[in-house]
């Protein structure tokens, strides 16, 4: 069996650029062109909505994890018009350059210093970053897929044992699909399923390990800051497999053993691409009985408990990224909210309709930015 801290401490090494010093964007979103300076603190983003507030995070997001916020096809994220959109930013130390590329019809492409990295994803975790917004409402509304994309995007900018592990799982699991579905017209030999097969456990037992140790540390966390948020109800976080392979050796013989149900099924029915993260409040599941806004606490005490664990495990507070959900907050919850950020944060990136809305603690140490139809000024 793996053990977490042998395979966590495997090839962790990884160069972490802390702190955005410039953010440069064309041609991404409504933004023709931006050049502009952040603090190496609080920076909020005030303007009224469809103005550029999200998109300008997005940005942000973009480069360390290589994904738009809002899901999307890349193309989407391009300028009306334009035909490629560049999103890069100079960092505090070193001033060392990542920018990516987006351009209609061609995969994205990332680069370090103006040279081109072989692959986009060979940026994720370089910039390490936390966002809360409120697309994360899916990790407590959404559906089993929400969550796992949830672990796999916190796990990979943490961890790149676990990215590669991902990766080689992913790419074994198409591997296997596709022969349970040409099994279903021509007799496929288990000489065929079992390297595949092999690679499934091996890597599946591994991703298992990390999310188990992961939610593991976010239970707590997740707890205590529930509680703080004036919450007098009990949330509860646990890693939920959705079958009982406890090692390696187990989820092999459990992929052995399904092949001809899974081929009936149409895909592969062990393994961690099917496992879920549960999020209870007083012992029920929040996506069926939380009401929204147990549900929106329930998500913020996760990603502040998830900022916690980043900052522990990086030695370093990552930068921060708050998509307007200070002004949904009621009083007590904003100051609590406001504390933890002042508590965690190292560069922070806060919008808001309303600059007064991110608490006078704040304001008086930000650099606070308006944001008028993808421009943006000091205020
Ligand atoms: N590819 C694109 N090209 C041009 N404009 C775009 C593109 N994608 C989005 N937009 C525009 O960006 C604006 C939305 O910006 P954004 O989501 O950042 O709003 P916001 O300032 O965060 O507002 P809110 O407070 O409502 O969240 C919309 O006007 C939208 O039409």
């Amino acid at each position: 069996m793996l053990e977490a801290d042998s395979i966590q401490k495997a090839g962790e090494t990884r160069i972490r650029e802390l702190g955005v010093a410039e953010v440069i964007l064309d041609g991404f979103r409504n933004y023709d062109h931006l050049q502009l300076s952040l603090s190496p603190g609080f920076n909020v983003l005030a303007g009224r909505n469809a103005q550029g507030k999200t998109n300008f995070l997005e940005a942000l997001y973009l480069l360390a994890t290589t994904r738009l916020l809002r899901g999307q096809r890349d193309a989407e994220a391009v300028y009306d018009g334009r035909s490629r959109a560049i999103v890069a930013a100079e960092m505090l130390e070193g001033r060392s350059r990542l920018a990516i590329t987006l351009e209609r019809g061609v995969r994205k492409r990332a680069s370090l210093n103006g040279l081109n990295l072989p692959r986009a994803a060979d940026l994720i975790g370089r910039l390490p970053c936390v966002s809360i917004g409120s697309e994360d409402m899916a990790i407590v509304r959404g559906e089993p897929t929400d969550r796992r994309l949830f672990l796999d995007l916190e796990l990979s900018s943490l961890y790149p044992g676990y990215l590669r592990h991902l990766t080689l799982y992913k790419r074994a699991l198409e591997q296997r699909n596709a022969l349970l579905r040409d099994a279903r017209e021509n007799a496929v030999p288990a000489a065929l399923y079992e390297p595949w097969e092999a690679q499934l456990a091996e890597h599946g037992a591994a991703l298992r390990v990390y999310r188990r140790n992961f939610v593991d540390r976010l239970a707590p966390t997740t707890e205590t800051t529930h509680a703080r948020m004036g919450s007098g109800e009990k949330i509860r976080v646990a890693y939920a497999a959705k079958d009982e392979t406890a090692d390696s050796n187990a989820l092999a013989d459990a992929l052995a053993a399904t092949r001809m149900a899974d081929v009936a099924r149409g895909g592969t029915s062990c393994g961690p691409h099917r496992d879920d993260m549960t999020v209870e409040i007083e012992g029920r599941e929040g996506r069926l009985y939380g009401s929204q806004g147990q549900q929106r606490t329930s998500v913020i005490a996760v990603k502040i408990a998830t900022l916690e664990v980043a900052r522990q495990e990086l030695g370093v507070p990552p930068l921060l990224l708050l998509d307007d959900i200070l002004s949904d907050l009621d009083e007590r919850r904003r100051a609590l909210l406001v504390e933890v950020v002042l508590e965690n944060a190292g560069q922070a990136v806060l919008t808001c309709t309303e600059a007064d809305s991110a608490g006078a603690r704040i304001l008086e140490q930000a650099r606070v930015f308006e944001v008028v139809s993808g421009t943006v000024n000091p205020l």
